[in-house]
C-alpha cells in the first residue's frame, strides 16, 4: 500500500499560479480530485506523477521525492487525459509494449491480464484506430495497470464515456480501491465524484477548498444553511415549537411535510429530538434536503 504526500505545494507558470500551497495526503482507496476547469487538477496530477517539479513545496511517494525519481514508475500508473496511442497497433501490441518498457518478466501474460481486467479481451487483436473513445480509455487503463501499480492516477478518466462505460469504469476503480490500491482521479463533474470517491479533495483556483468525505465537507460548512425535510405525527405543532425554540432560521410547511432551514447544524440536530420529546411528537423521517455535491461545490466556488 502506498501514500502520496503533498506539503505546501505550489506551481506557477510565469505569473499564473496554477496550484497554490496545497497540502494533502492521498492513501489507499478511491479519492476524487474535484474542481472546475482551470482549477489546477492536471497540474497537481503532473506533479504527483513526477512530470513537473513543484515551484515550491514537496511531493513524496512513501517518503521519497517524486521529482527526478524514476523508480516511482514501478509503483505509479498514470492515465493521462490525452490519447497518446498508436492507432495502427492492436490493443495487445500496445499494452505488451508498455509491459516491456517496465521490464516485466512475462510481458505478454501481464498485458493479457491487464486487458482482461478492463474487459477488453474481445477486442484484443483489433487496431486501436478502430476503437471508440471509451474503448481507448480502457486500453489506456490497461496500460497503466499492466505492472500492477500500488498508485493509480487518472486525469478526467470519465470524459467522453457513455453511461455504460462510466459504470464499468466506476466499478473497476472501486474494485481497485477496495483491494488497497491508491486511486486518485480528477473530475469537474460532481456526480462522478459523489458516486465513487471515499475521500474528496476540492480544488478551486489552485487552492484546496475542502477535504474529507462528502458529508464531512458538507458539515465543515457550518455557515451555510442546511435544509431538512421532516415528517412527524404533528408537523404544525412541531413547526411552532421549532420556531419558539429558535433552533432554525426558517420553517415552512407543505403537502410534502415540514421544511426546516438552519445555519447551525450541530445545535439543530440536538434540539430536534429534545423538542419532539417535550411536545410528545413522534418523528417519522428527517432527511437532509440539499446534500448534493452540486450545492456544496457551488457554495465553495462562491466563497
Ligand atoms: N504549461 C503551462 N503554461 C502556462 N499556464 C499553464 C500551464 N499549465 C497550466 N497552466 C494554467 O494553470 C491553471 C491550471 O491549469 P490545469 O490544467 O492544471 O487545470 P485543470 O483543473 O486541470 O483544468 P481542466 O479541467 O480544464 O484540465 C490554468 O490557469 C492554466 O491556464
Amino acid at each position: 500500500m502506498s501514500t502520496i504526500q503533498l506539503s505546501g505545494v505550489s506551481r506557477w507558470f510565469g505569473n499564473v499560479v496554477a496550484v497554490n500551497d496545497v497540502t494533502m495526503t492521498v492513501g489507499p482507496g478511491v479519492t476524487g480530485l474535484l474542481g472546475p476547469n482551470g482549477a489546477g487538477k492536471s497540474t497537481l496530477l503532473a506533479m504527483m506523477s513526477g512530470f513537473l517539479p513543484p515551484s515550491s513545496g514537496t511531493v513524496t511517494l512513501d517518503g521519497e521525492p517524486v521529482w527526478r525519481h524514476p523508480d516511482i514508475y514501478r509503483t505509479v500508473g498514470l492515465v493521462p487525459e490525452a490519447e497518446a496511442m498508436f492507432d495502427s497497433m492492436t490493443a495487445r501490441e500496445f499494452v505488451t509494449a508498455n509491459a516491456e518498457l517496465h521490464y516485466l518478466p512475462r510481458p505478454a501474460a501481464a498485458a493479457l491480464a491487464a486487458i482482461e481486467q478492463v474487459e477488453m479481451l474481445e477486442a484484443l487483436d483489433r487496431p486501436i484506430g478502430t476503437f471508440s473513445k471509451g474503448m481507448k480509455q480502457r486500453i489506456k487503463m490497461a496500460t497503466a495497470l499492466v505492472h500492477e501499480p500500488a498508485v493509480l492516477l487518472l486525469d478526467e478518466p470519465f470524459n467522453g464515456m457513455d453511461p455504460r462505460q462510466r459504470l464499468h469504469l466506476l466499478a473497476l476503480l472501486q474494485r481497485l480501491g477496495d483491494s488497497g490500491t491508491t486511486v486518485l482521479f480528477s473530475s469537474h463533474i460532481l456526480e462522478e465524484v459523489e458516486d465513487i470517491a471515499g475521500t474528496i479533495e476540492v480544488l478551486v483556483a489552485g487552492r484546496q477548498a475542502a477535504s474529507g468525505n462528502f458529508r464531512e465537507i458538507r458539515r465543515l460548512m457550518t455557515g451555510r444553511p442546511h435544509q431538512y425535510e421532516i415528517s412527524s405525527s404533528d408537523d404544525r405543532s412541531l413547526a411552532a415549537a421549532i420556531i419558539a425554540d429558535g433552533a432554525a432560521d426558517a420553517v415552512s410547511i407543505s403537502a410534502a411535510g415540514l421544511q426546516v432551514q438552519t445555519s447551525n447544524f450541530g445545535a439543530f440536530v440536538h434540539a430536534l429530538p429534545r423538542i419532539a420529546v417535550a411536545e410528545g411528537i413522534s418523528l417519522h423521517d428527517v432527511t437532509p434536503a440539499d446534500e448534493s455535491l452540486e450545492s456544496v461545490f457551488a457554495y465553495l466556488v462562491a466563497r
